[in-house]
C-alpha cells in the first residue's frame, strides 16, 4: 500500500506532472491504474479508493499535460465530463461462489478505482443446476419438500455466506420463504412448467446480488441492487430461452442512469433475468445469460468496455475440459466469438455478442482467479494476416439427419418444404451441407433447455419430411468447428484431413459457413474427444504447426 502513504500526505490541491507520475516512485502502485493516461481523452479520473469512492481524486488534464490532485469538492467542474457509468462488469457464478469469492470480487472491483462500473452477476456456485433439480424433485414424488436436499444446500450456502460477510440474514430470508411455497406448490400441482421454472432459477440470481451489494455497502462502497425484470429488461415469452426486446436499451439505460445521476451508487444487477413482454413473468435468457445481460447493458447505456469475469484466463484454443493444456487466445473479432459461442464453448452465451458488435463495444474475457492474465479482447476487427486456426469448438449429442428427395418437387420446391419443415415445428437447423436432390443438417438443441431435443418433436420432423424425402436420422453426432481464417480453408483442410486420416477418423459431413471464420465437421461423438485433441496438437502445440502453414502459403495470404 505504498500509493495510500505516498498519496495520503498530499495536501490538496496539488499538481504534479505526467512524467513525475509515471516515475517509478508513483507508477509502481498497485491501485491506480496509470496506463489510462496514455490515452488521447481530455480529461480522465483516477480515484483513490482508500478514502471511499468519492475521496481524493487524481484528475489528469491531458491539455495542461500535468496531473491534479484535488479533494472532492475542488474536483466538482470537472465531474460532470468524467464521473459516469464506465463499464460493465459481469462475475459468473464460480466467481461469487462463497464469501471469500465475494470478498475478492469487492477488491478487485476496487482495484479499478478509476472505473465506474455496472456490475452483473450469476447465482452464487452450483445455484442454478441445485434450484433446477429441486424443482424436478418436487414434481416427482416427495411429500415435504423440506427434505429436498437441494433446497437445504442453497439455503444454507446463502445463509453462511452471510454470516461469513457478517450481514444479517433477514436480507434474504423473504425469498427464502417464498422459494419454499414455490417448491410447495410443484410438489401440489407435481409439474413444473418452464415458466414455474424460471421463476424459481431466479432466486439464485436475486440472493447473490442482494448479498454482494449488501456487502459493498457493510465495507464502504454505495452500491444499489437491482432486479433486471424491474428496470426495463423486457423479453420474449420463451420461458428458458428468452429473448432480449429492443424497448431494452432505452428503459435500462434511462433507469441506471438517471438513478445514478440522483444519487450515484455502484448498480448491482442481477444476470440471466427479463420479464415476459405479455405474460409480464420472470423468464431466463437461457443457460450463461448472464453473459447477455452485461452486453446488453453495455450497449444500452453506450459503454466503453464490457469485461466478462471467469475461472479460465481468457476464451481458450479449446475446452480445458477437453484438453487442459488449451492457451488463451489473445484476440478474437466480434464473428469468431459468436460463431465460437453459437458452437457450443461455454465460455460465452451463444446470444451475447450480438449487443456488443451491433453497439461495437470491446468485450475482454477475463480470469477472476487470476486478474493479472491479459485474457481475451474481442473487436469489431484485428489484424488476420497471421491469423490461422484461432479456436477448436466441440459440440456433442447432435442429432443429424441426411434427407435425399424422391423428386415428387424440383430442386427449389424440395428445400423450401424442407426448411419450411422445420420453421413450421419451431426447431433452427446448426450445419447445412446440400447437392440438388439431398440435404444432410445437423439441428440446433439450444432452444430447449435439456439442450437434447426429444424424441417427440423428432419424430414428427421425420413424419412430416418423408412425405417428399427418404430420411435417414443419425444420432450422437458431434460437431467440430473451427474458427479462424478461413480465408485459408485449402491449407486449414489439408492439415485437418492428414490428422484424422492418421486417426483413423471418418467426415460425416463438411460445411464452410459464409461467415468467414468457422469450417465444421460432423464426425460420430465416440471419436471427437480425440479429434479435438489430434487438431489441437497439430495446429498449436508443434512449433512447426503455424510456420508449416504460412511458409506453405509464400506470403501467408491464401487469398
Ligand atoms: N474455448 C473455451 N475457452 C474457455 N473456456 C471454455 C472453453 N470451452 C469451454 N470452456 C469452459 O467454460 C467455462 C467458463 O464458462 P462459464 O462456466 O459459463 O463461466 P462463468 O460461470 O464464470 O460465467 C470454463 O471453466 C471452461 O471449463
Ligand atoms: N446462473 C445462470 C446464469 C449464468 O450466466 O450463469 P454463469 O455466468 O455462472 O454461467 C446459469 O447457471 O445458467
Amino acid at each position: 500500500m505504498a500509493a495510500a502513504t505516498h498519496l495520503c500526505g498530499i495536501k490538496t490541491p496539488y499538481c504534479f506532472s505526467k512524467k513525475a507520475l509515471h516515475s517509478q516512485s508513483l507508477c509502481s502502485q498497485k491501485r491506480l491504474n496509470f496506463d489510462l493516461l496514455t490515452e488521447s481523452c481530455e480529461t480522465l479520473r483516477v480515484s483513490y479508493p482508500s478514502k471511499g469512492r468519492g475521496g481524493l481524486r487524481v484528475v489528469c488534464d491531458a491539455r495542461k499535460n500535468d496531473v491534479l490532485v484535488q479533494s472532492e469538492a475542488k474536483s466538482q467542474g470537472l465531474e460532470e465530463s468524467i464521473n459516469q457509468l464506465s463499464c460493465v462488469m459481469k462475475f459468473g457464478g464460480s466467481s461469487v461462489a462463497s464469501a471469500d469469492r465475494m470478498k475478492e470480487i469487492a477488491e478487485l472491483i476496487l482495484s479499478f478505482p478509476e472505473e465506474n462500473p455496472v456490475i452483473v452477476l450469476s447465482a452464487m456456485g452450483k445455484t442454478t443446476n441445485k434450484l433446477i433439480v429441486a424443482g424436478e424433485k418436487a414434481a416427482s414424488c416427495v411429500s415435504d419438500v423440506s427434505e429436498i436436499n437441494e433446497l437445504s444446500f442453497v439455503k444454507e450456502l446463502h445463509y453462511r455466506t452471510m454470516d461469513e460477510l457478517g450481514l444479517d440474514k433477514s436480507l434474504i430470508t423473504d425469498h427464502i420463504e417464498k422459494l419454499e411455497r414455490l417448491l410447495n406448490g410443484i410438489a401440489v400441482l407435481k409439474d413444473m412448467t418452464p415458466r414455474a421454472r424460471d421463476y424459481l432459477v431466479s432466486f439464485g440470481e436475486c440472493m447473490s446480488t442482494r448479498i454482494f451489494a449488501a456487502y459493498l455497502n457493510k465495507i464502504g462502497v454505495k452500491s444499489r441492487q437491482y432486479d433486471a425484470f424491474d428496470i426495463g429488461f423486457i423479453t420474449t415469452d420463451d420461458f428458458t430461452n428468452a429473448d432480449i426486446l429492443e424497448a431494452t436499451y432505452p428503459a435500462v439505460a434511462n433507469k441506471l442512469h438517471s438513478d445514478w445521476n440522483n444519487d450515484p451508487a455502484i448498480p448491482i444487477v442481477t444476470g440471466f433475468l427479463g420479464k415476459g413482454c405479455r405474460t409480464c413473468a420472470i423468464t431466463t435468457l437461457g443457460r450463461g445469460g448472464s453473459d447477455l445481460t452485461a452486453t446488453t447493458i453495455g450497449k444500452g447505456l453506450g459503454l466503453r468496455e464490457i469485461q466478462v469475469w471467469k475461472d479460465v484466463d481468457g476464451v481458450l484454443t479449446c475446452d480445458p475440459n477437453i484438453y487442459p493444456g488449451a492457451e488463451p487466445v489473445p484476440y478474437l473479432t466480434f464473428d469468431e466469438a459468436a460463431e465460437l459461442a453459437y458452437f457450443g464453448a461455454q465460455v460465452l452465451h451463444p446470444q451475447s455478442m450480438r449487443p456488443a458488435r451491433e453497439g461495437d463495444i470491446p468485450v475482454r474475457v477475463k480470469n477472476s482467479y487470476n486478474p493479472n492474465a491479459p485474457g481475451t479482447l474481442i473487436t469489431k476487427s484485428r489484424d488476420m494476416s497471421k491469423a490461422i486456426l484461432t479456436s477448436i469448438v466441440l459440440k456433442r449429442n447432435v442429432t443429424m439427419l441426411d434427407i435425399v428427395s424422391t423428386r415428387m418437387l424440383g430442386q427449389f420446391g424440395f428445400l423450401a418444404k424442407v426448411f419450411s419443415t422445420f420453421e413450421d415445428l419451431g426447431i433452427s437447423v446448426d450445419v447445412v451441407a446440400t447437392s440438388e436432390v439431398s440435404i444432410s443438417l445437423t439441428l440446433d438443441p439450444s432452444k430447449l433447455w435439456s439442450r437434447e431435443l426429444i424424441q417427440q418433436e423428432l419424430d414428427n420432423v421425420v413424419e412430416e419430411l418423408e412425405k417428399i424425402a427418404k430420411v435417414n436420422l443419425l444420432q450422437h453426432r458431434s460437431i467440430i468447428s473451427l474458427i479462424g481464417n478461413v480465408q485459408r480453408s485449402s491449407l486449414i483442410l489439408e492439415k485437418v484431413f492428414h490428422v484424422l486420416r492418421t486417426n483413423g477418423v471418418n467426415v460425416q459431413m463438411i460445411s464452410q459457413g459464409a461467415s468467414k471464420v468457422n469450417i465444421s465437421l460432423i464426425v460420430n461423438d465416440s471419436e471427437s474427444e480425440k479429434c479435438v485433441r489430434a487438431l489441437h496438437s497439430a495446429f498449436f502445440e508443434t512449433d512447426l504447426a503455424v510456420a508449416d502453414l504460412v511458409n506453405h502459403n509464400g506470403n501467408g495470404n491464401g487469398t
